[in-house]
């Protein structure tokens, strides 16, 4: 899909979650031909990434797609060499500032000491925060460990967390603050099975909670059911965009029917406005388009024709997101 269509629809069917538009600014984050040059190279080429207010945005694509340099870009931590962008409504760079005091992230990960505890982590990374009042010092460093699941294990040392722990306490560190944006690159990257669910529970309960989250992932598999929305990158470009909803409806259906009377079956499935319909051996193939199948199947059953196996098979958004990356995908739950 091309992504001025993507853009096009995006609004349209964004869902429920756009009720937390009516707040602010419709979008979280909007760029505009956003782009980063490296020597030759366009890491990032061109993008209009537009994450809707309350959305949970999937940011795909391979390694080495342009998703942390594009993530470094929008919070201000590298310059574009082109394009402007806006995060919850404010202008960057000129208001980073304000528009970054709402907005957690976690890129590389804070430093965590093995030796310590989560909880004295976190209240050095809180007590190291010149805005942070030390008075509500407490509050906070206990509130983000319970945000997380965390308060059980807050006096354990860092070392003896496993990786879903923490990458949990990380997320907990980005929360110290009030957010409205949450931005993750890779959280689940190198997590095990259990880490990976540990990390999507967490996300969706802050969906939940209201906060705009934005995963970047090249996993489709680790994150598609905690996304209403995703972005495909590829070669630094934004190949797709939209509500999940929206990326499946592009897909276009193919009807399988197996029977040993092919020759007649094309003839039938073309007279009843199936498209694009081929057969080899005992297999036709054909795009149903909006054909309702009970129409379909009646027609070759009064033509007589045998049937062995009649389907309508819709391609999965893990089809599309290979179809647009040229990636396989693993599957993890
Ligand atoms: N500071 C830099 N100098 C030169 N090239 C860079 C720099 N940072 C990134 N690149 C290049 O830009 C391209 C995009 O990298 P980027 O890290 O944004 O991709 P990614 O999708 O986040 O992949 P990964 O998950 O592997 O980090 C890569 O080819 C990378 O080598």
């Amino acid at each position: 899909m091309p992504p001025s269509a993507a853009t096009d629809e995006f609004t349209d069917g964004a869902g429920d979650r756009l009720v937390g538009a009516a707040l602010g600014s419709a979008l979280a984050i909007e760029t505009r031909g956003l782009t980063k040059v490296f020597g030759a190279q366009r890491a990032v080429d061109g993008i209009d990434l537009q994450v809707p207010t309350g959305s949970v945005y999937g940011f795909l694509g391979p390694n080495g797609s342009g998703k942390t340099t594009t993530i470094r870009m929008l919070l201000g931590l590298v310059s574009p060499t082109d394009g402007d962008h806006e995060i919850l409504g404010h202008p960057m760079p000129q208001e980073l500032t304000t528009a970054l005091h709402r907005v957690g992230s976690l890129i590389e990960g804070p430093a965590f000491h093995s030796h310590l505890s989560g909880l004295a982590n976190l209240r050095r990374l809180d007590a190291a925060d010149a805005r942070s009042d030390a008075s509500s010092s407490e509050r906070r460093v206990h509130e983000a460990l319970d945000r997380v699941g965390l308060k059980p294990a807050a006096n354990k040392r860092f070392r003896t967390y496993s990786l879903g722990m923490k990458q949990r306490l990380a997320i907990a560190a980005a929360l110290l603050a009030p957010r409205d944006l949450l931005v993750l690159d890779e959280p689940t990257n190198g997590l095990d099975p259990q880490g990976t669910r540990e990390v999507r529970h967490l996300v969706s309960t802050l969906a939940a909670e209201g906060i705009t989250v934005l995963i970047s992932s090249h996993l489709l598999g680790e994150i598609q059911q905690i996304c209403s929305h995703v972005g495909v990158m590829r070669a630094g470009q934004l190949v797709a965009q939209g509500s999940i909803e929206e990326l499946r409806a592009t897909q276009t259906a193919q009807l399988v029917v197996h029977t040993p009377d092919p020759r007649l079956a094309a003839e039938v499935l073309t007279r009843v406005g199936v498209a694009a319909v081929r057969y080899e051996d005992e297999v036709v193939t054909g795009e149903p388009g909006a054909e309702p199948p009970e129409r379909i199947s009646a027609a070759l059953a009064d033509a007589g024709i045998r049937l062995r196996r009649f389907a309508i098979d819709r391609p999965s958004l893990e089809d599309l997101y290979v179809s647009l990356t040229g990636e396989g995908f693993e599957v993890r739950s």
